[in-house]
């Protein structure tokens, strides 16, 4: 029986109305499901807002104690990620403000009998879909470049705080809703791990590496480590992010795109150290992005990325190619009617959220096409 057809049993669909305290969320629709639950729009039905707050609600069915839950790693890193904010200085709000701007908002949570429920900000599509929906299946050079920037930013701050995210691909990130369109937010914290503990000392120490380690994660997307059953430390989330921004770049993708197999694609992943040139397909700022890779490809597992370094390489590819990397996506400036916009067509109604002339049509923001179908082996090894 499938995840979701547990949660059907469960009473967890379309029409239902789940209950955390005095509010209650009336469930619209599916907007994904993965390993381990779902994820569904819903609405507040108790505001008494003229357009009804909608957001994100993703449900977790209660676990036999040997299984983790996925939720409550989610929570946990919603929350580390949040503690930023209080950390003192000026100077320190500023870098805080640039990195919690890349994670969602937790806007309520509640355990049932059988399951869990976390209410989070709605976001809009994810960059697969985004990528997917243009023509030539790649972003422009400037809107993916600055975007992997954003997306690399939201990366060093979940180090920062201590976790790796073990699963990042474009499906994992996801471009705001209407003002917050230029903001790329990080999902999915179900395999993220902590890599680091507090020393006796009260400081914070990175975890004695495991002798293996299985493979967690996206084939296509995995780093070298994850495939050799290494521990993995923030140096492999970056080559994760690297791929990412290849697949999200260069026209054709990269060179193990048709391959699911773990081990071919370890055997591409290793030719394409000794011989980066096969990544690029002679994409115009190619020798800027060797230059993090083979950054990358030095570091070990203990090590500090030194993410400013990685920013000041992109800034350079922008300027070395001649695209402004802070105008606006590619989905910003589409004009609202277009079935790539990220504005909604109209409000969702206050009054009957359940009508079949309800506008969360597939052209919605509100309905973002399932980002695991579609785009072929992108799927998420979590056990
Ligand atoms: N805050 C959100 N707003 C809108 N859509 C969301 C939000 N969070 C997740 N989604 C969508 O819900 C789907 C499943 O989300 P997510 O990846 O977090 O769950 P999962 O169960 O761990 O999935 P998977 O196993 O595929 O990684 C994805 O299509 C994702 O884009």
């Amino acid at each position: 029986m499938s995840e979701d057809e547990d949660l059907d049993a469960l009473g967890v669909k379309p029409g239902a109305v789940l209950i955390s305290g005095k509010t209650k969320y009336v469930v619209i629709k599916l907007l994904g499901e993965g390993g381990f639950g779902a994820v569904f729009l819903v609405q507040d039905m108790v505001s008494r807002e003229r357009e009804r707050p909608a957001f994100a609600l993703k449900v977790e069915k209660k676990l036999d104690s040997r299984r983790h839950s996925k939720l409550k790693m989610e929570i946990a890193i919603l929350k580390a990620v949040n503690s930023i904010k209080q950390c003192g200085g000026e100077e320190k709000k500023d870098k805080a403000e640039r990195f919690l701007r890349h994670f969602t908002e937790i806007i309520d949570r509640a355990k049932k009998d059988r399951y869990f429920f976390l209410v989070m900000q709605l976001v809009g599509k994810s960059l697969a879909d985004l990528k997917y929906e243009r023509r030539e299946r790649v972003l422009s050079l400037g809107t993916g470049l600055s975007v992997s920037h954003q997306c690399l930013e939201a990366v060093q701050c979940l180090h920062d705080v201590g976790y790796l995210h073990r699963d990042l691909k474009p499906a994992n990130y996801a471009c705001g809703l209407k003002d917050k369109s230029h903001n790329i937010y990080l999902l999915d914290f179900g395999i993220a791990r902590m890599y680091k503990k507090r020393n006796v000392q009260g400081g914070m120490e990175i975890k004695t590496p495991r002798d293996t380690v299985l493979f967690k994660g996206t084939v296509r997307f995995a780093s070298l480590a994850c495939h050799r059953n290494i521990e993995m430390g923030p140096k492999d989330d970056c080559e994760s992010w690297f791929y990412l921004l290849l697949d999200l770049l260069v026209p054709k993708g990269l060179p193990w795109r048709r391959e699911s197999d773990k081990i071919i694609v370890q055997k591409i992943k290793e030719s394409c150290r000794k011989n980066p040139d096969m990544l690029f397909n002679k994409i115009k700022c190619e020798e800027d992005l060797t230059k993090i890779f083979s950054y990358l490809n030095n570091l070990e597992y203990t090590d500090t990325v030194d993410y400013e370094y990685i920013y000041q390489l992109l800034e350079e590819a922008g300027k070395n190619c001649q695209v402004d990397l802070s105008a606006p996506y590619e989905w910003e400036s589409l004009n609202p009617s277009s079935p790539l916009s990220l504005q909604p067509t109209s409000p969702i109604s206050p009054t009957s959220p359940l009508t079949p002339t309800s506008p969360l049509t597939q052209s919605s923001p509100l309905s973002p096409i399932p980002t695991s179908a579609g785009h072929g082996g992108q799927d998420s090894i979590k056990k």
